[in-house]
């Protein structure tokens, strides 16, 4: 049985991939062993098998004797240990959720009924270094994939409203200990049915603004409100997040010619769902209802949303789709500026096919691949 490395997995990422690796019975093909970098030597978590002690995550020697190391404990650990356990001559697979390695020659960004065939390729060249991709560009994907995959797309542009989980556990507090203020500063407006609204609004607005509201994490109040700018600027005035949507897909993808892809990507006050309006170009005019079939027909998850009130009300939006690994596709229609304009909306959870999913499924085609 494979010696399979785990760092990270008590973070958010980690948590939900150990949650995902349970449900899927992925420990009875290893033999975990769970690394720390604050709590070597205490008793290592039992998921079905025991794991004996917890390792220390920097110890080169623990690291090197693991035919397989998956992390999620970030780039900065990445960027410590990668480099030495690679001089080292380690000869493993190393699978990571960070995007520090996403864009060197020698790793490939992972998600698998997307790009399975890319990732074969890898294999068989001997490529060893297997990244999941950005939250964002993988959901895009899933969600479209039909449309690529029937080389239909000139090029898209994207509105992101993304969740707060996609900052870290910290942020996703903040979110709800705002919602919360909000609420408290107006519990006796709310109580009294002939209290006037905009007196409400008044002081949830004033609450916002005040110095004592938290945001500590985002910078800025998020609940009843909106960030529009994730991570950090690039010279051309993109986001880094916006950077990574035409860099990230067209290396996905194995694109030797980039489909270019754009947008804004904004935070929102949702939990863990990110969701995205797209404006896709394509490259003729295609019937609507062959969109559908493409889009359905690509992988198992992605379901077809049809264009209408109720359906999308219930099923397209975070609240549905949260804990899921369904990526829901919909207000699908034509625009107005011409047939080969495609308007579409998806959701997807970003922890799952965002983060924990891709990785899992990588270490299952290694398994089945020895
Ligand atoms: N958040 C996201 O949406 C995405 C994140 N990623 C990547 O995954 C990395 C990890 O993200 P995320 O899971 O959000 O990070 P977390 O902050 O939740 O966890 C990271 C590490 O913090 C340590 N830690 C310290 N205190 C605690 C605590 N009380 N509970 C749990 N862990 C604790 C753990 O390491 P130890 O056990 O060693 O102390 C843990 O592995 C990111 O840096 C990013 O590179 C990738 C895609 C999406
Ligand atoms: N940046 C994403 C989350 C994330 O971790 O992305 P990446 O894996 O590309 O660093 C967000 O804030 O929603």
């Amino acid at each position: 049985m494979k010696k399979v490395g785990l760092i990270g997995w008590r973070g958010m990422v980690g948590s939900v991939l150990m949650q995902r690796m349970v449900e899927e019975n992925d420990f009875a093909r290893i033999d975990p062993v769970f690394f720390t970098t604050s709590q070597a030597g205490q008793a290592a978590p039992n998921f079905g098998k025991d794991a004996g002690q917890l390792q220390n995550a920097f110890d080169l020697e623990a690291l090197k004797a693991m035919d397989i190391i998956i992390t999620c404990q970030g780039g900065d650990y990445t960027k410590e240990v990668y480099p030495k356990l690679m001089e080292s001559g380690w000869p493993g697979y190393w699978i990571d959720a960070a995007s520090t390695l996403r864009m060197a020659d020698d790793a490939v960004i992972i998600l698998d009924p997307v790009n399975g065939k890319v990732i074969d390729d890898a294999l068989n060249k001997g490529i060893k270094t297997y990244v999941g991709g950005n939250c964002t560009v993988s959901l895009m994907l899933m969600g479209l994939g039909g449309l690529f995959a029937n080389d239909l797309v000139e090029w898209i542009s994207s509105s992101t409203y993304q969740a707060a989980s996609g900052a870290g556990a910290r942020h996703m507090r903040e979110l709800l200990s705002q919602m919360g203020a909000l609420r408290d500063v107006v519990a006796a407006e709310l109580a009294d049915p002939a209290s006037a609204i905009l007196d409400i609004e008044r002081k949830v607005t004033a609450a916002m603004r005040e110095e004592s509201f938290p945001t500590s994490q985002f910078g800025a109040p998020l609940a009843g409100s909106l960030i529009p700018w994730i991570d950090v600027a690039l010279p051309n005035g993109q986001s880094k997040e916006e950077w990574k949507g035409m860099v990230e897909t067209n290396k996905i993808l194995g694109r030797s010619q980039s489909i270019p892809v754009d947008g804004n990507c904004v935070r929102i006050g949702a939990l863990r769902c990110h969701s995205q309006s797209f404006t896709i170009k394509l490259k003729k005019d295609v019937p609507l209802n062959d969109i559908h079939q493409m889009l359905a027909s690509h992988n198992d998850w992605v379901r077809v949303i049809d264009n209408d009130k109720s359906l999308t009300v219930k099923e397209l939006t975070p609240a549905a789709v949260t804990g899921t690994l369904k990526v829901p596709v919909g207000r699908l229609r034509k625009m107005n500026m011409g047939p080969d304009f495609l308007s579409a909306f998806s959701v997807g959870d970003q922890l799952l096919w965002g983060a924990a999913e891709p990785l899992r499924r990588m270490l299952n085609i290694l398994l089945h691949q020895a």
